[in-house]
């Protein structure tokens, strides 16, 4: 994908306009990683989470100045659920959910190409109670056959099954207690990487099976995600099969199930007979509405 200039980007809708924010972003991120190194990854971390987040809101401020973000850079999106103060999100129409770098720890570590950029767009007006109605997942580290930085939006197309027993994706650093005992009930492989977003995109384009996650995880890190498995035809849920939602009060959102839809049942099943509990915490109020 070519990315029209910061002037032109008036002219695209939402979905355009987030495939092209993540562009920019990545681009920006591409340029720092070669820049900086990989001799500090703290500060390499740091730089890419706030250089990153600083372009994306630069660019929501100028192009959709009456929409609100939810940004994992952003503290007062973070701050909300803890003090019980509202935020502009919780009562915005529209809200961009943005993880300007998801994948932070292999950004900072060289050779690594599975970090992304997230840009979701929720709207309140969507049904059942507001939804997510575009999304886009920068993999500024891969690239298309034309060697351009891979960016995958909510048409792509379903990927064919594939024989063998399932491949299911799990967080490199912190996958979930019951992975184990899920993959010996399914007979299935665990395929270990590093962010949320190249984890659900694996799914999208038929490397993996499926990706499963629990023990904690914020809107931020499966918003883009999500639209994109959705649009592509995919089943996201919970892992108690309870939809996702999001621009709740209370922005945390500790597991996710994407997989390929015909699968969705048996994998819901096996976690379920892991005995998994999922946190009480987790009970989710109306969109944007008052602190529980
Ligand atoms: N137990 C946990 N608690 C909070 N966040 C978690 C988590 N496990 C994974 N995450 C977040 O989910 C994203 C993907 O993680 P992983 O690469 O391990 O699969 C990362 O986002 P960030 O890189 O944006 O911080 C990570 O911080
Ligand atoms: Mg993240």
């Amino acid at each position: 994908m070519r990315l029209v200039t910061e002037d032109e980007a008036g002219r695209l809708d939402d979905q355009q306009f987030a495939q092209w924010l993540a562009g920019r972003a990545g681009e920006a991120l591409t340029a720092l990683r070669d820049r900086q190194g990989f001799a500090d990854p703290k500060a390499l971390k740091d730089a890419g989470d706030r250089a990153s987040h600083e372009l994306m809101t630069a660019a929501l401020a100028r192009w959709r100045p009456a929409d609100a973000v939810l940004s994992e850079e952003e503290a007062d999106s973070r701050r909300a659920w803890a003090d019980g103060e509202r935020a502009p999100r919780h009562d915005a129409d529209r809200v961009w959910i943005i993880d300007p770098l998801d994948g932070t720890r292999e950004f900072s570590e060289a050779g690594r190409d599975d970090w992304a950029v997230h840009v979701a767009l929720w709207q309140r007006s969507a049904a059942p109670d507001g939804a997510l109605v575009a999304g886009a997942v920068g993999m500024p580290a891969r690239t298309t056959v034309d060697g351009d930085q891979l960016i995958l939006g909510t048409g792509c197309p379903t990927p064919k099954a594939v024989e063998g027993p399932i491949r299911i994706a799990v967080s490199r650093s912190r996958p979930p207690a019951f992975v184990g005992e899920l993959v010996e009930l399914l007979g299935a492989q665990a395929v270990p990487m590093g962010s949320a977003g190249v984890k659900v995109c694996a799914v999208v384009t038929g490397e993996v099976d499926a990706y499963v996650h629990a023990g904690g995880q914020y809107e931020w890190d499966s918003a883009a995600p999500v639209a994109v498995a959705l649009g592509a035809g995919m089943h996201a849920s919970r892992i108690d099969g309870s939809p996702l939602r999001y621009n709740r009060a209370d922005p945390r959102l500790p597991d996710l199930l994407v997989c390929r839809p015909e699968l969705a049942d048996q994998l819901l099943d096996a976690i379920a007979r892991t005995g998994v509990e999922m946190p009480a915490s987790t009970v989710t109020d109306t969109p944007g509405g008052a602190f529980g």
